[in-house]
């Protein structure tokens, strides 16, 4: 089969070990390190003027690292505009090095620089989080959560918040936070980090730009191999992929003018116990309306009926009948495993004579459920798994706290384990396969947390599997695609009203 290799765009992602690195390499091409930090100064500057051009009133709320040292630098240039600007200091160990040489200018320039009191009013309408960045220690204390505190009460209250590097409280490794600063801009200074584009972080950080003062040509003159080792996650950018221009040039998927059905493949989903008929309907439409060739719905009698009046495009076999898997089935299918499976003996016999079938699969929700009950599993070639939190702690025997901590090592340790694909489903999903190659895809969109977006989900990646040449590409083009649409319909039709199946219409 001929297939299409889509081309995709992605921005590497740092570990808060390799900006360390970066920062070495930076630091030793300056004659002077601390030119940095005033570059970082001018950044934040810069997109204030352009974010915030009328505000006269500024708070800078500073701990004692660099991270507050920029603010601190800050301060003194909008001080030297002329604009009010009030630094509350929330540090608790002494400053040194740039941090202190940065305080030091500011104090010498007349800032006004008072310590934090969580009971002062806020007086500006622009509160920027200079508290802690790359160098945070997780959990904060009471102390730092009642600043993160006043820091959000600030903006609830009306005030804009932006971040310097990363909000207050998020992980810049990981993205998990418990007591965060929700900020409305966060400009990172260097590269992204990964806690900018995973979990909470990805929601704190709200509007992410990077200035890389200088690192962009520092990474540009390294060898590809040196860079990489940098790089621990790429992330397949949302600025260009969901970018509907962007979106259009990269379209999934795409028809060839000298077509027939055979060259999309075909799909086969397999669920629908009793109760459940609604899930696997839902991802065999996904699968269609994804642009595989042909699809064929492997479900209980009853559901059959339901499925032809809804698409009648979709092949709909009751598993009773005993031709159904060779009516069903072409040996270039790709299975759907899962979506409204159940937990009961129907499922599980299922489970047990598909994957017999040893054909590449989409294996996801009760398929998950009965795959962990295996002691000892292994998955078709070209499989991709889809867990969630929950489904990938019982699949590893982790907590989901851990799972939550940890999810790029989750992922990874997941894609060893069984070989495959995985797709860890989350605000924004990790994908990776067991050749250790991890992206990050999606955004929050809270439209998708109903029942049924999973389904959905598979189905469209049971077409992309049919497609694509690598199970990788197949994942990262049906959660971007996904996603894509899942933010065009909550547009359109409003994050109450539309379902998840409506998604379908949102993906050309
Ligand atoms: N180095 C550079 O090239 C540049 C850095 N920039 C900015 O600097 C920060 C990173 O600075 P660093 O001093 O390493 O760390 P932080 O400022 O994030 O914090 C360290 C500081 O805070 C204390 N601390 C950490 N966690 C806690 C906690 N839970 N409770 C209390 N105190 C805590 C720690 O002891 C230190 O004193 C980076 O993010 C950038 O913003 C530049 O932008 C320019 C280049
Ligand atoms: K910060």
């Amino acid at each position: 089969m001929i297939k299409h290799i889509g081309s995709f765009v992605a921005q590497p992602v740092f570990t808060v070990a390799a900006i360390r690195q970066i920062e070495k390499r930076l630091f030793a091409a300056e004659r002077d390190p601390f030119a940095v930090m005033q570059r970082a100064a001018q950044m934040l500057f810069k997109h204030i003027a352009i974010n915030w051009p009328d505000s006269q009133h500024f708070v800078i709320v500073v701990g004692g690292g660099n991270n507050g040292g920029d603010g601190l630098l800050l301060a003194r240039l909008l001080k030297q505009a002329e604009l009010n600007v009030l630094v509350l200091d929330c540090a608790t160990t002494e400053r040194r090095g740039d941090a202190l040489k940065a305080f030091d200018l500011a104090l010498a320039d007349g800032v006004d620089i008072e310590p934090f009191d969580a009971l002062r009013v806020c007086v500006g309408s622009v509160v920027v989080d200079g508290v802690l960045g790359i160098g945070a220690r997780l959990p904060l204390d009471d102390v730092l959560c009642s600043v993160v505190d006043w820091i959000n009460r600030a903006k609830r209250a009306g005030a804009s918040v932006m971040a310097i590097d990363l909000p207050t409280g998020v992980d810049a490794d990981t993205g998990y936070a418990q007591a965060y600063v929700a900020a409305d801009i966060t400009l990172s200074m260097v590269q992204p980090k990964i806690g900018h584009v995973l979990g909470v972080g990805s929601i704190a950080s709200g509007r992410l730009v990077n200035e890389s003062l200088g690192s962009n040509a520092l990474l540009s003159a390294m060898s590809e191999e040196d860079r990489s080792s940098l790089a621990v996650a790429s992330f397949s950018e949302q600025i260009d992929w969901f970018d509907v221009a962007q979106l259009a040039k990269h379209k999934p998927c795409p028809r060839f003018a000298d077509s027939h059905k055979g060259r999309y493949g075909h799909v086969a989903v397999f669920g629908g116990d009793h109760g459940y008929g609604g899930a696997a309907i839902m991802a065999s439409e996904a699968a269609a309306k994804s642009g595989a060739g042909t699809v064929a719905l492997m479900t209980r009698g009853e559901h059959v009926a339901a499925s032809l009046v809804r698409n009648p495009n979709v092949m709909a076999f009751d598993l009773a009948h005993e031709r159904a898997m060779s009516l069903g089935i072409r040996k270039d299918t790709v299975v759907v495993l899962g979506p409204g499976l159940g937990r009961e003996e129907w499922g599980e016999a299922l489970f047990h004579r598909v994957m017999a079938l040893s054909l590449p699969l989409v294996l996801d929700a009760d398929g998950l459920f009965w795959l962990a009950q295996l002691s000892d599993a292994s998955l078709p070639e070209g499989s991709v798994i889809t867990p969630h939190l929950g489904e990938a702690a019982r699949l590893l025997g982790w907590r989901i706290d851990d799972i939550n901590r940890s999810p790029i090592e989750a992922s990874a340790a997941l894609a060893k384990q069984y070989a495959c694909v995985v797709v860890l489903k989350g605000l924004a999903s990790v994908i990776a396969n067991p050749q250790g190659q991890v992206y990050i895809a999606g955004k929050s969109e809270p439209v998708l947390s109903k029942g049924g977006s999973g389904d959905v989900l598979s189905g469209m990646l049971g077409a992309t599997l049919a497609y694509y040449k690598t199970p990788l590409e197949a994942a990262l083009m049906a959660v971007s695609w996904h996603n894509y649409a899942a933010g065009e319909m909550a547009g359109k039709r409003g994050v109450h009203r539309a379902q998840p199946y409506d998604v379908l219409e949102y993906l050309d």
